[in-house]
């Protein structure tokens, strides 16, 4: 049985992870997380993921005390800053890691792939297999089609997410970049006033916010005559939560070292 830590519990994707973690076979659940000050703290995890039954299991606010249970990997979707203090944490007490965490800036990923020097941590910003698909097929086309056409990526997302563009979106920002030679320089993060042409290495990233959009990525080729449009809709958090359970069980079997979906998955490294 992989003996599983999964913090944020309270969260949608906590309590998603919790609830499906349950009817995993070959996995089990030895601890639960919450931010200090959380009114999740001390409750049964059950209670505190919304599911129907209690767990039998006390959430803390202290992930060293989780690990302490036997833990052999983390499961960490709850905030860039969190992420950054338990890969801290994982990497001295050599727990292994699944973060989904976004909103990651150059400074904090650099401290995940510190960590990631002496544990195995996959990092992932979208862990259903359809989108790291998307992915893949995504710097194909861009390979494909070429110049001539311009690119931009659309992203929606439910009206509680704080970080802006998704990680997905900036995922494929820069796999579409590498496929068509262009670097972060040529990304333009939405637009506004008096601009002139759009320049045709640019690389447009949009992001709109409403409602309970669970996730929805669009890649935009824009060509004269046609148009190409790539979209992954996710109508449930069950398939980011699945595909981060099949994460933690290949992440213990690594090397020390950072690795992504699509390492997890088998499909070509886009970037
Ligand atoms: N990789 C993927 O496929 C996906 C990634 N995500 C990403 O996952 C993250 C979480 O998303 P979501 O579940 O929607 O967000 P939520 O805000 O619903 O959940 C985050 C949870 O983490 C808790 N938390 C914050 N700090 C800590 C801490 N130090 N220790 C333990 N728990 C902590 C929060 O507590 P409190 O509310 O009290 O602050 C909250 O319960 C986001 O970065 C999001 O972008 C989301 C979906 C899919
Ligand atoms: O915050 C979310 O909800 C999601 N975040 C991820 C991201 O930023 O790409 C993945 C997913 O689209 C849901």
């Amino acid at each position: 049985m992989l003996r599983t830590v999964i913090t944020g519990v309270s969260g949608r994707m906590g309590s998603t992870l919790l609830r499906l973690a349950r009817s995993t076979p070959g996995l089990t659940v030895v601890g639960a997380t919450s931010r200090t000050g959380s009114p999740a703290v001390g409750q049964d995890a059950g209670t505190a993921a919304r599911l129907s039954d209690p767990l039998g299991l006390a959430v803390l606010d202290d992930l060293g005390k989780a690990i302490d249970a036997g833990a052999q990997v983390v499961i960490d979707f709850t905030s860039a800053e969190a992420s950054v203090e338990h890969a801290r944490l994982c990497a001295v007490r050599g727990v292994p890691m699944v973060i989904g965490s976004t909103g990651f800036s150059p400074d904090t990923r650099s401290e995940v792939a510190s960590a990631s020097m002496s544990i195995p941590i996959v990092l992932a910003p979208n862990t259903s297999v359809g989108v790291n698909v998307v992915i893949q097929v995504a710097a194909e086309l861009a390979r494909v089609l070429g110049e001539g056409f311009d690119v931009e990526v659309l992203e929606t997302h439910h009206n509680k997410k704080k970080d802006a563009p998704s990680g997905t979106a900036l995922r494929l920002a820069e796999v579409l970049a590498q496929s068509l030679g262009r670097t972060s320089d040529d990304l333009v993060f939405a637009r506004k006033g008096w601009l002139g042409a759009r320049a045709p290495q640019e690389i447009g990233v949009q992001a709109l916010r409403g409602g309970d959009v669970v996730g929805e990525h669009t890649v935009f080729f824009f060509g004269e005559g046609e148009r190409v449009e790539l979209t992954h809709r996710a109508t449930s958090r069950d398939q980011f939560a699945k595909g981060a359970l099949r994460a933690a069980n290949w992440v213990v079997a690594q090397r020390p070292g950072i690795y992504d979906m699509a390492d997890v998955l088998g499909l070509k490294r886009t970037a």
